[in-house]
């Protein structure tokens, strides 16, 4: 199955701005989009990589500059139009995701299957209605499932901790120092993030 990637290119994890430069937010970006590649390939899918601008990344780019929603539906109806049967949207902004945690995703049953995000996301969808468009933004996995339903779509959720934690805000990189296995965990050590118990835990960085 064709798993499409969706990366914004310039100024990614703009949440992120109050904690890492525009250089570092691209690199930190970059890093966890290599490791959801990885994932995607361990799981035995082919990743294409749904981008805003052209960028160098170890995987097929397809280049759409228009808004997420309408470069993922247009990438959705070619695949379509192209005689797939399913085609996975899995953001590149999941760091902690795994071969194993995907391998839940794709084999789970269901016209659409979902992987909510925390705070009302979509974090992964598979789709097989060729009817079915995505909506993202705002509360998407409501919308999603108002979607699927408006298509006679039957959907199937996906409870999963890796699949829900996606990276946006200053609070989550400290799930990616606790849990990642991959290059973003690895991004942010070499970074100087360390995980501070003073309280909930949080990712704290040394003063340099
Ligand atoms: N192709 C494409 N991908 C996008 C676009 N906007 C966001 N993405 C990707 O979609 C996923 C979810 O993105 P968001 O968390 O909403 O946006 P972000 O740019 O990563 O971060 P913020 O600037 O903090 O909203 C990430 O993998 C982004 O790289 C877009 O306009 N086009
Ligand atoms: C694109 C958006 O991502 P979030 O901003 O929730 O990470 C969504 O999942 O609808």
């Amino acid at each position: 199955m064709d798993v499409l990637v969706p990366l914004a290119v310039d100024e990614p994890k703009t949440r992120l701005a109050g904690t890492l430069t525009s250089a570092e937010r691209t690199a930190f970006a970059r890093a966890t989009c290599a490791d959801v590649l990885d994932s995607i390939r361990g799981s035995g899918h082919a990743p294409e990589v749904l981008a805003t601008a052209a960028v160098d990344v170890d995987a097929p780019v397809r280049v759409d500059d228009r808004p997420l929603t309408e470069a993922v539906n247009a990438a959705l109806d070619d695949a379509f139009e192209a005689g797939a049967e399913r085609v996975g949207i899995v953001m590149a902004d999941l760091a902690l995701v795994t071969p194993t945690a995907l391998g839940r995703l794709f084999g789970a049953d269901g016209d659409v299957v979902l992987a909510p995000g925390r705070g009302g996301g979509t974090n992964a969808v598979v789709v097989s209605e060729p009817e079915f468009r995505t909506d993202y933004h705002g509360a998407s996995i409501r919308d999603h499932r108002e979607a699927a339903r408006a298509v006679g779509a039957d959907v199937t959720e996906v409870d999963s901790f890796r699949l829900a934690t996606d990276v946006d805000e200053p609070d989550d990189l400290v799930e990616v120092l606790l849990h990642g296995e991959g290059r973003a965990r690895e991004w942010l050590v070499d970074a100087g993030f360390e995980v501070a118990t003073d309280g909930r835990a949080t990712a704290t960085r040394a003063q340099e």
